[in-house]
């Protein structure tokens, strides 16, 4: 091999070899390779589709508060400040140019000359694998994801920047065997230089010296000015009027449909993306109930409502797993809320499944609960250490954001059965479909079982606090059948009142086509903003443009789909938010996309057989509490073909 090839960006994601087996069961093996491969972008997962069509020009999506801006005052700003921070996108890609379909089909990441000469290597920095992660995602390299650098090294020098990702050890687990601040000579000694070859993520410009990198504890070491995805940093941009949300995010708040006036619950709500999606949805008018377990992370729920100058969220701190108030009967009896719950709970045979079900929560809770005390006591002389480091960092740089708001996050004893017109249980769950994700060796099958086990703990009290007719919304961000495919099935069967309904509008395959012409859809049909926007950075040279961008914009003629060589054009500028007036675009724009473009979709591992959301590394299923069962009939059927080849 060439030297200089090594410095590329063409990873490969490892997996649990227990849970790879599972996984190439459930989805075949060339599904799951492609999954795989479209994990390693970083595109959030649900741009799956967009993926096929923008794979060049990697995408951000922010969803605009509409109650305190609009979208296009947004983008007004966006444009001004990041021109302003000399953000450009890269002319060599030609960005600058409407894309044929030949460009469409082209997939060129942006390539980088990190400057290699011969017996001349460039001066390179080894980060950690979370931060490269987070690097992949537009941030910069702070210190402590600093692992390793090269020798004379100064503030102000571009530097290479590549990825440390764990490796197999000997014991048989995975490990990052090499000593922070080693000096890294460019050569094939330097500590995992093979297992780096195509691990390089960008080229940073280093902000503090090479001894600085491993004296200080905080700051920003490399600015990344050249990233193999080439997006800009909306770090601190516009607080409270815009929040990066990826879509699967936006839909599942959506997909709640929560209406004005309504009472709705969150129940594992920080750090508040889809909380605050509800309540603009509302208007902020009824009333949204965020509870989190987490103390700290309340708080950050309460501060993003505050930002956002949203009146309708009222937080908790509350474990999920014991949502339901417990009814002590005896002291009930004279007590009007209490009789009204009982007298339901004694109202038909719902009575002995909701029992049943939440002697088997509370069961579940001890067992966790007492997993968690034994992970304490494990963790004695550990956290105390980070104690003492915490109450040093205090005292050199204040009280922390968090608590210098002074936020209290009150306890709940949790609700009352029937409180709540929709329920949203965004459960915690192994994350195996955010992206970019460059390993994926931690989880084990056991530990996957772990936390379908404990979503179905909290499902069953999900079920237990929405009121007949009401809707819950189960979401996750795993490609796991075992959280996803498995939990409905388990709802379906234990909760014989429940089924599936029409999720709308759907993310993955078609569907995401049908979520983009829904969002725009709705703002051409009523006027009004609706609260999430598909922003891509294209977004930012397009519209720049102004002669293409007023040509189209001021067409409403649709006979322009008929050409075939418009269609990526005119999709671009569908999803990069130019305002077109369609007179019924979405099925044609939509099936002739999905004609021209199946090979594509096929390739980017993005294309679902089945018409589930599930299939994709972001799931959002939406539980209709009627008790009758005319809806989702045919996602039942593709549930449990799923379902049979899991097994
Ligand atoms: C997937 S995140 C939620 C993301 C959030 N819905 C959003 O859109 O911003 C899962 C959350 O569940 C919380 N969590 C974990 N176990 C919990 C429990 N037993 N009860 C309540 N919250 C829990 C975690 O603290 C975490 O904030």
């Amino acid at each position: 091999m060439d030297p200089s090839e090594r410095y590329c960006y063409n990873p490969t994601l490892r997996w649990n070899p227990q849970v790879e087996e599972y996984f190439v069961k459930a989805y075949g093996v060339e599904h799951f390779a492609r999954i795989s491969k479209a994990l390693m972008s970083n595109l959030s997962a649900c741009n799956l589709v967009l993926y096929a069509f923008v794979r060049r020009h990697h995408v951000t999506l922010i969803r605009v508060n509409t109650l305190k801006s609009t979208s296009d005052a947004v983008i007004e700003k966006l444009l001004a400040i990041l021109q302003e921070r000399g953000w450009q996108n890269d002319p060599a890609e030609g960005a600058n140019v409407p894309y044929s379909s030949d460009d469409i089909a082209t997939d060129q990441d942006h390539t980088i000359d990190y400057g290699y000469k011969k017996d001349k290597p460039p001066k390179e920095v080894i980060v950690s694998r979370k931060c490269a992660e987070a690097v992949l995602r537009g941030a910069h390299v702070y210190v402590p994801g600093v692992l390793a650098c090269s020798a004379h090294v100064e503030k102000g020098e571009t530097v290479a920047v590549s990825v440390s990702v764990e490796q197999p050890g000997t014991d048989g687990g995975w490990g990052v065997g090499f000593t922070r601040g080693t000096v890294l000579q460019g050569s094939q000694t330097d500590p995992y230089h093979f297992e780096r070859s195509g691990l390089y993520i960008g080229q940073g410009t280093t902000m503090m010296s090479r001894a600085g990198m491993f004296r200080e504890t905080e700051g920003v070491a490399l600015d990344m000015h050249n990233r193999v995805f080439n997006l800009p940093s909306f770090r601190d941009l516009l607080e409270g009027d815009i929040f990066l949300q990826n879509l699967p995010s936006i839909i599942a708040a959506h997909a709640l449909d929560p209406q004005e006036g309504e009472k709705i619950l969150d129940m594992c709500a920080a750090p508040g993306g889809k909380t605050t999606a509800i309540a603009i949805l509302m208007k902020d008018k009824g009333e949204v109930i965020a509870a989190d377990r987490s103390h700290n992370k309340v708080l950050d729920i309460q501060k993003l409502a505050a930002e956002m100058g949203l009146k309708c969220i009222t937080t908790y701190k509350l474990d999920a797993l014991r949502s339901v108030q417990r009814i002590n009967k005896s002291v009930c009896q004279d007590a009007p809320m209490c009789g009204e719950s009982e007298s339901i709970q004694n109202s038909d045979s719902l009575t002995s499944i909701i029992q049943e079900i939440s002697d088997t929560a509370l069961d579940c809770t001890h067992e966790l609960d007492e997993a968690a005390s034994i992970e304490q006591l494990r963790n004695k002389v550990y956290t105390s250490k980070a104690e003492v480091r915490k109450s040093t960092r205090k005292m050199r740089n204040g009280p922390g954001r968090n608590n210098s708001l002074g936020g209290r996050a009150e306890r709940s004893k949790g609700f009352l059965p029937n409180s709540f017109d929709r329920v949203l249980l965004d459960a915690p769950c192994s994350a195996l479909g955010l992206r970019p994700r460059l390993f994926a060796g931690e989880d084990t099958v056991e530990s996957l079982r772990t936390h379908a086990k404990y979503q179905r703990r909290m499902f069953d009290q999900a079920v237990q606090l929405v009121r007949p007719g009401g809707v819950i919304v189960y979401s996750t961000c795993t490609i796991n059948p075992g959280e996803n495919e498995a939990l409905v099935r388990y709802a379906l069967d234990t909760y014989k009142f429940l089924s599936l309904a029409a999720q709308h509008p759907k993310v993955g395959d078609m569907a995401l086509l049908e979520a983009v012409n829904f969002l725009m859809d709705t703002r051409n049909a009523t006027g009004i903003e609706v609260n999430c926007e598909l922003k891509l950075n294209i977004l930012f040279f397009e519209l720049c443009e102004s002669n293409e961008a007023s040509c189209v914009d001021g067409q409403d003629d649709v006979q322009i789909f008929e050409h075939k060589s418009d269609i990526p054009f005119l999709y671009n500028k569908l999803i990069t938010g130019v305002k077109m007036a369609f007179s019924s675009p979405s099925l044609m724009l939509a099936t002739k996309i999905s004609d021209l473009y199946s090979e594509q979709l096929h390739a980017s591992g993005l294309y679902s057989p089945f018409f589930l959301p599930s299939v994709l590394p972001w799931s959002c299923y939406y539980v209709n509490r009627a008790w009758s069962t005319g809806y989702g009939v045919d996602d039942v059927v593709d549930l449990i073909s799923l379902q049979q080849n899991v097994s």
